[in-house]
């Protein structure tokens, strides 16, 4: 929540697309993941995004045919959203934009890493968090041509959502008297 008032571009993709997909573009997602808690905050984060965001665009949003899963981003997102990555001063990449640890899948993760790597050659600042990221970084080649690549995920975001980390927490010096 606090990300959508500080960031110009949210681009989504990967494992959560379909929830998305299902709850706000009412389209039909097959046998694609389905999160059901998350599908109840999604409807939260739709009204925010229309309020802050000029624009809330799902691309090719065609659906899924039953018994089909989405596993990767197609042509079209690959390059708008490389676009957008190449125009980004900031950049932060939680989740993979496919199941790219399959070869076949892997065309749109490599793809926004190359356009990440890119950008950070022309001066953006990269980071990119979590476990299954950091192997696609490693994967693609791009450790050591972005900014910073952590193993925390789902941790990294809930620093940027302003919450206080039971680590750092523990690891900060308690109050002087
Ligand atoms: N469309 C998809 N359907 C199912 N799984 C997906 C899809 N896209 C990506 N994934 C899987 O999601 C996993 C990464 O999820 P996530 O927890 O967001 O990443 P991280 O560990 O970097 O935070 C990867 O193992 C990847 O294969
Ligand atoms: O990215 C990860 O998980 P997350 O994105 O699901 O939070 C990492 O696998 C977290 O590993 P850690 O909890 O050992 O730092």
């Amino acid at each position: 929540m606090n990300l959508i008032n500080v960031v110009d571009e949210i681009l989504i993709c990967g494992g959560m697309t379909y929830t998305f997909m299902k709850i706000l573009r009412k389209v039909e997602i097959g046998a694609s993941v389905f999160d059901e808690e998350g599908s109840k905050k999604g409807a939260q984060n739709n009204e925010l995004c229309e309020e802050n965001t000029p624009a809330t665009e799902i691309i090719a949003s065609y659906g899924v045919p039953p018994g089909k899963m989405g596993l990767d981003i197609g042509p079209d997102t690959r390059q708008v959203f490389s676009y957008i990555i190449s125009e980004a001063k900031t950049i932060l990449w939680n989740g993979p934009a496919g199941v790219f640890e399959w070869e076949q899948f892997s065309n749109g993760t490599r793809a926004l890493m190359d356009a990440v790597v890119a950008a950070t050659a022309e001066g953006a600042i990269s980071i990119i968090g979590g476990g299954d990221t950091a192997t696609a970084a490693a994967k693609f080649g791009a450790v050591g041509r972005v900014s910073h690549i952590s193993t925390g995920g789902g941790a990294s975001l809930e620093l940027l959502e302003g919450k206080v980390l039971p680590g750092v927490e523990a690891l900060s010096p308690a109050p002087t008297q």
